[in-house]
């Protein structure tokens, strides 16, 4: 099923509104979105709306194929992407990631 909204922590949302992050990368569950779609973004702690963006794609991945262009596009370096997918997903090797463009406010 589609996903109708996309939650982000709260410590992101400033380089998702400034446009230095332009990718996420989550699990099977929540890679279901298509291109062109517009989804409300709000915070995971408290479900606090803050933009709406629209995905460009949505591409497979490994842990294992991840580069410093992905980290640039996350606005990190490839260690400390790395850190936080072990910290939000301990173990998983297939990784989806959703390209995204904010829109205008
Ligand atoms: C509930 C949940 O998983 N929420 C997530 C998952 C990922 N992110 C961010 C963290 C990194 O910048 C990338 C890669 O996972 O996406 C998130 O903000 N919230």
């Amino acid at each position: 099923m589609l996903l109708t909204k996309i939650t982000f922590f709260e410590r992101f949302e400033h380089d998702i509104l400034s446009g230095s992050k332009t990718i996420t990368l989550r699990d099977e569950a929540e890679s279901h979105v298509i291109a062109g779609q517009i989804l409300p973004v709000s915070t995971f702690e408290t479900d606090r709306w803050f933009c709406d963006i629209q995905i460009i794609d949505v591409t497979p991945v490994k842990l294992t194929e991840l580069t410093k262009v992905h980290a640039k596009q996350e606005n990190m370096t490839l260690p400390q992407l790395r850190d936080v997918i072990a910290e939000i997903y301990p173990g998983l090797e297939q990784l989806f990631m959703i390209r995204f463009r904010i829109l205008p406010q």
